[in-house]
């Protein structure tokens, strides 16, 4: 980095190897080797430049958009990069494209749902990017319910074809990114109809432009829903609308892996449980889990970096004011974020390896682990994508005035991050998924069934039902074993008051929507306890280089003893720990603050973030950021010129008025 670093300082006061932090950080070696190549090549390229992107109308965003995506692409035939540079390349442009849906959803739709006959077909023109694709689920009227969706497929006989048709408004295919503009074709959801009999939601390879003209084919209806939340944002986005009418396909487009139409028309299952549908979803829910703690780390680098840079108050004798970093409420609000994006990378390596599990179980007719894949997939999307969007707030927040403007980054992020809160499952939606499972789970205990995996605790649960915390000093809150119980009880206690209050109603759904808020907490406080055993047992591994165990273990003691300050109804009302030892808690997290602030910095460092990437003057790494806030304002089209459009139109008139009034 060239100039003045005004952050050396606080470099200099880091007590741990910052270089190993990054290698923990990026996962490996070879993680970090690639993430530092592709950022900076994408950096250095002016084809990527992010200049401006705020102030763009609508269209030229979207044209500027594929003009990157595209460039994209070139670069990475030109630089023969593989698929997993490929995917880096594109995360470090950092611009949401109609690609992450074809590379996201499509391909991994048609890889889970096809045949080996029909990935043959369709995966290689998809490869090589000759078709474009989207995943066409969602209706105008049905998005969580899936299995409400209106959208036909009806078999028929006499050509082998599927007739897809939108019989109402409601089930025009609303939402899906790329469908607006960009993609060609698209997997779309459809009910399957043969010998008028509904056999449910089937996936369809559908094409719905002309490859020659890019038009829409006879019977689509298809175009851009609009305006979204933000300036710029995900408005680079074409999320889509579109209607069928009567829109001819061949048999073999019906994505044939769970069941089948046979040239007669008769519906076959195969031996694959029906949930595989769902499978892309599972798949996208894990790598959104994977990218929430990308999103996090950047607006917490902001922040931190803003919050040492930032100094209000408390001059003594003409000295420099303090910090903002040094006052504790800062720290209370920032260091458990801090935290919480280490957290959820770890809990995201650890999702990717039990995806990859289920996935060669289920390659081998193996579908024993599917039920607990998709209710951590389901329960660790909705915390982390929850706890992250309301986290890029609180960075704004913590930025005072200044995260308010865009080129603070702030309003960006959260614009392009908040809807992760509702795609791929809303929130709630997902939660009463994990609740489901935990019901079913208590409901089963005693029938000799063993809990495994994430929910192994329950097999412990006249223990957990009965046992009391033993803490009685402030760092006894430092003991795994003492946090794990601690965690494990609470949830093990609300899931069987919820499963006892659920036994008093006579009908099981009647009682499920009742108490549906109630389950809601429980599902948060076990998938609480899944990130928090999975931040242990990190620690538990060799970690290599200075410092850097020490300084995880103090990362892992504030996220945990935040969340029990947060919940300490939980904790208190379950009876598992008294008021004496939650105040023990809290004295334990202050003192883990005053250990983590000299660190604060190289802690940020560690996510190894290009200027480019990060795109915020306030999180500069050279921490300059008054000259360069007061340089980006006069690049603001409003002082291009010193007297505004409109002003002769509109100010002048009411002046001189007011001339003519004092004048009176
Ligand atoms: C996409 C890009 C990724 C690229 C990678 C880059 C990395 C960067 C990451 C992110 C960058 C941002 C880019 C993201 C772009 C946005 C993409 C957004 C795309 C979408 O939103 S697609 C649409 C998603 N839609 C939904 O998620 C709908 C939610 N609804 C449902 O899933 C279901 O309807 C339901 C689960 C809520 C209910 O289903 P239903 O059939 O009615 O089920 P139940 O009766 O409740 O349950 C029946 C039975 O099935 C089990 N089950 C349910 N779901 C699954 C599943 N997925 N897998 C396995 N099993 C499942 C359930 O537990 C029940 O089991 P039981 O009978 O009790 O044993
Ligand atoms: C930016 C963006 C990109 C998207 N991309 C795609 C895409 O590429 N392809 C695609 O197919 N779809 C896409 N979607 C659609 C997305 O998957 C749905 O919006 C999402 O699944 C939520 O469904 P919904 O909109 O029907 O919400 P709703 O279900 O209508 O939710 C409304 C409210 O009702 C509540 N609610 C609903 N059901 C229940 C229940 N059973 N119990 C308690 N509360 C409930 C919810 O919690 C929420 O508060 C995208 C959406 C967005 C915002």
């Amino acid at each position: 980095m060239e100039g003045v670093d005004y952050l050396a300082d606080e470099r200099k006061k880091a007590e741990f190897d910052v270089n190993e932090m990054k290698i923990v950080w990026a996962g490996s070696r070879h993680n970090f080797e690639l993430s530092d190549r592709i950022s900076k090549l994408v950096a250095n390229d002016p084809g990527f430049s992010k200049e401006g992107r705020t102030m763009l109308p609508r269209k030229e965003l979207f044209k500027n958009t594929l003009r990157k995506a595209t460039y994209a692409w070139k670069r990475i035939i030109e630089l023969r990069l593989s698929e997993e540079e490929a995917a880096k390349l594109r995360h470090f442009v950092d611009e949401p494209a109609f690609t992450d849906l074809h590379w996201g959803m499509f391909i991994p739709a048609i890889k889970g749902q096809g045949t080996d006959e029909q990935q043959k077909k369709w995966l290689p023109l998809a490869y090589k990017m000759q078709i474009i694709g989207c995943y066409a689920q969602t209706e105008l009227g049905h998005g969580s319910n899936v299995q409400g969706l209106e959208t036909t497929a009806t078999f028929d006989p006499q050509t082998d074809e599927f007739v897809i048709h939108s019989p109402t408004l409601t089930s025009s295919k609303w939402w899906p990114g790329g469908l607006g503009k960009v993609s060609t074709h698209a997997v779309v959801y459809a009910r399957l109809i043969t010998n008028g009999k509904d056999y449910g939601i089937n996936g369809f390879i559908v094409q719905l432009r002309s490859l020659e003209d890019h038009k829409p084919l006879p019977g689509v209806t298809v175009g851009d829903i609009g305006l979204k939340f933000g300036n710029g944002a995900y408005n680079t986005m074409d999320n889509g609308v579109l209607r069928f009418d009567h829109v001819r396909i061949p048999r073999d487009q019906m994505l044939m892996r769970v069941s089948q139409v046979t040239r007669e028309g008769k519906y076959v299952q195969s031996d694959v449980p029906r949930q595989l549908l769902y499978g892309t979803m599972v798949y996208v829910r894990q790598t959104i889990v994977s990218d929430a703690s990308n999103a996090l780390s950047r607006a917490v680098c902001i922040a931190t970096r803003y919050s040492a840079v930032r100094r209000q108050f408390g001059s003594q004798n003409g000295g420099q004011e303090i910090q903002v970093i040094d006052y504790k409420t800062q720290q209370n609000r920032l260091f458990p974020l801090l935290a919480s994006a280490y957290a959820f990378r770890f809990v995201g390596e650890w999702l990717k390896w039990l995806y990859t599990d289920v996935t060669q179980r289920l390659q081998a007719n193996d579908f024993s682990t599917l039920p607990e894949a998709h209710a951590c997939t389901a329960g660790l999307k909705s915390l982390t994508t929850t706890a992250t969007a309301d986290g890029i707030e609180e960075c704004r927040k913590l930025c005072g005035g200044h995260g308010y403007l865009c080129s603070s980054g702030l309003p960006e992020l959260f614009a392009v991050y908040v809807p992760a809160c509702t795609y791929e499952g809303d929130n709630t939606v997902l939660l009463l998924q994990v609740a489901r499972f935990l019901m079913k789970t208590v409901s089963q205990l005693g029938s000799g069934k063993k809990p495994v995996g994430t929910i192994a605790y329950m097999g412990r649960i006249e223990h957990l039902m009965q046992c009391r915390s033993d803490v009685k000093q402030a760092k006894d809150w430092l003991k795994p074993s003492a946090v794990v119980e601690a965690f494990e009880a609470r949830a093990a206690r609300m899931s069987v008051a919820c499963a006892q209050n659920l036994s008093k109603f006579d009908n099981p759904e009647e009682g499920f929507a009742e108490l549906a808020a109630d389950l809601a907490e429980a599902a948060v406080a076990h998938c609480q306890l899944i990130v928090v055993s999975k931040f242990i047992e990190k620690l538990q591994q060799d970690i290599p280089g200075e410092g850097v165990k020490q300084q995880l273990e103090v990362l892992c003691g504030i996220y945990y003893l935040f969340l029990l300050h947060k919940h300490q109804g939980d904790f208190l009302g379950t009876g598992y720990i008294t008021s004496k030892q939650a105040s023990l808690a809290n004295d334990q997290l202050r003192a883990l603050y005053s250990q983590l602030r000299p660190n604060a910095i190289s802690l940020v460092d560690a996510f190894n973030y290009t200027d480019h990437f990060l795109d915020s003057i306030l999180g500069r790494y050279d921490g300059n950021v008054y000259p360069k806030l007061y340089e980006a304002a006069w690049k603001d089209p409003l002082n291009q010129s010193d007297i505004a459009d409109g002003f002769h139109e509109y100010i002048r008139p009411l002046l001189k008025q007011q001339l003519r009034t004092a004048r009176l």
